[in-house]
């Protein structure tokens, strides 16, 4: 592979006293607490008094390119593990967006690289799809803990362009959006791959095609089959599935399953479909709307760990119907019958009857009326 400039060398020309700063020089905050859910520990670092010669792991970042070959035009918003900037590339002219990782002050003596970035990194370089935000490159700033991905360059996520939608969108347009994300979900799961925190603030929409990406592959991880088990602090409260609720370890793609079903939900009504103030508040709202769960209608429920804890209250059947009515008359949504039953198979509670992705991209409801159509989104400058 090409090496940069950046890269350390034997006997590096010494800088200039005063070396002129690069535009990229911007001290990055620490990210100082992650969520409980993301591991951010680091890489453990070698002994300090190794009894054989010590040899010096590669840096992950050896070989990549300089981010000075990108101008930076404009911050564009900051997560809990990275800064997102609006860039241009210097070769192609082209516009791009730059994510620079956060390193933890104990991460940051270029032994370490954080675990979710790490995990984003290898996992994005496995995955190739129109739906799928794709980096391009890492590149590499000033010092090896200054690390910025390459990415396309989007205009804001869906959580916020519903939010400024002047009315619900129409049947075929978020037909359309579900039909971008369900094949991005099937071609992930396909390659064994688990989202783990799909929400809408996790899709981003193009200006320019206005189709929508999944982003944020912090949480992702390889799933097998036997399903094992894994952390159930996984998935944000309001998109997390009543079986990791219950204390489930042991699962894999239905999790994400029932995240798209909340989104599709979510996309329809313009607001997030459970709202819970804490787990509990959470299971109660999906059971006052789904019915309550018992052995009966969830084979193995009771012997999920939190199954007995409380004692939930709630209608015996599903209401899903009377939130989501097949009429426009109601002043409510209108979802038709395939899409309606697309909708609750998501949103199943028994994770082994909730549809998979394979299923729910040959569903009817994405080839019947009314067709896809384009989102008629609104970007902040038409405001
Ligand atoms: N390619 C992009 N184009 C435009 N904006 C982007 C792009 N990638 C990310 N953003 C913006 O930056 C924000 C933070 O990015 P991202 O979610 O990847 O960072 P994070 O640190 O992993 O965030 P989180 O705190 O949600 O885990 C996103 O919510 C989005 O608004």
């Amino acid at each position: 592979m090409k090496r940069s400039r950046w890269d350390t060398d034997p006997s590096p020309p010494k800088p200039p006293p005063s070396a002129p700063k690069s535009r990229w020089d911007t001290q990055v905050p620490s990210s100082k607490s992650p969520p409980a859910s993301r591991s951010s520990s680091p890489v453990p670092p070698p002994s300090s008094a190794p009894s054989a010669p010590y040899k010096r792991p590669q840096p992950l970042t050896l070989g990549c390119h300089s981010v000075e070959n990108y101008e930076r035009l404009s911050h564009i918003d900051e997560g809990t593990y990275g800064i997102v900037w609006k860039a241009r590339s210097l070769k192609t002219n082209s516009l791009v967006a730059l994510k620079q990782l956060k390193f933890p002050e104990s991460e940051s003596q270029a032994v370490g690289f954080p675990v979710a970035a790490l995990r984003e990194i290898s996992v994005l370089q496995d995955l190739s799809h129109p739906h799928i935000l794709s980096t391009h490159e890492m590149v590499i700033g000033s010092t090896s803990s200054k690390v910025f991905m390459v990415m396309n360059l989007m205009s804001c996520d869906v959580k916020v362009a519903i939010e400024r939608l002047p009315e619900v969108m129409s049947q075929g347009e978020a037909k359309s959006v579900m039909w971008q994300l369900v094949s991005a979900v099937e071609y992930m799961h396909g390659k064994f791959y688990l989202h783990r925190d799909l929400k809408t603030s996790n899709v981003l929409v193009s200006r320019d095609t206005g189709k929508v990406s999944i982003c944020d592959f912090g949480l992702a991880r390889k799933y097998e089959i036997p399903l094992k088990s894994y952390t159930q602090m996984v998935i944000t409260l309001w998109y997390r599935c009543p079986e990791l609720l219950l204390g489930e370890t042991l699962y894999g793609p239905e999790v994400d399953m029932w995240s798209l079903g909340c989104m599709f939900a979510e996309i329809l009504n313009l607001e997030v479909l459970f709202q819970g103030q804490g787990e509990v508040d959470q299971l109660n709202r999906i059971f006052k709307l789904l019915g309550v769960p018992n052995g009966g209608n969830w084979e193995g429920f009771e012997k999920l760990p939190h199954a007995n804890t409380f004692s939930f209250k709630g209608p015996k059947g599903s209401k899903l119907r009377e939130a989501f009515p097949s009429n426009s008359f109601s002043g409510k949504t209108y979802l038709n019958d395939g899409g309606f039953d697309l909708l609750s198979r998501m949103l199943s509670k028994d994770p082994k009857k909730r549809i998979s992705a394979g299923d729910a991209a040959k569903h009817h409801y994405f080839t019947e009326a009314p067709k896809m159509t384009e989102v008629r989104w609104v970007f902040d400058d038409e405001k």
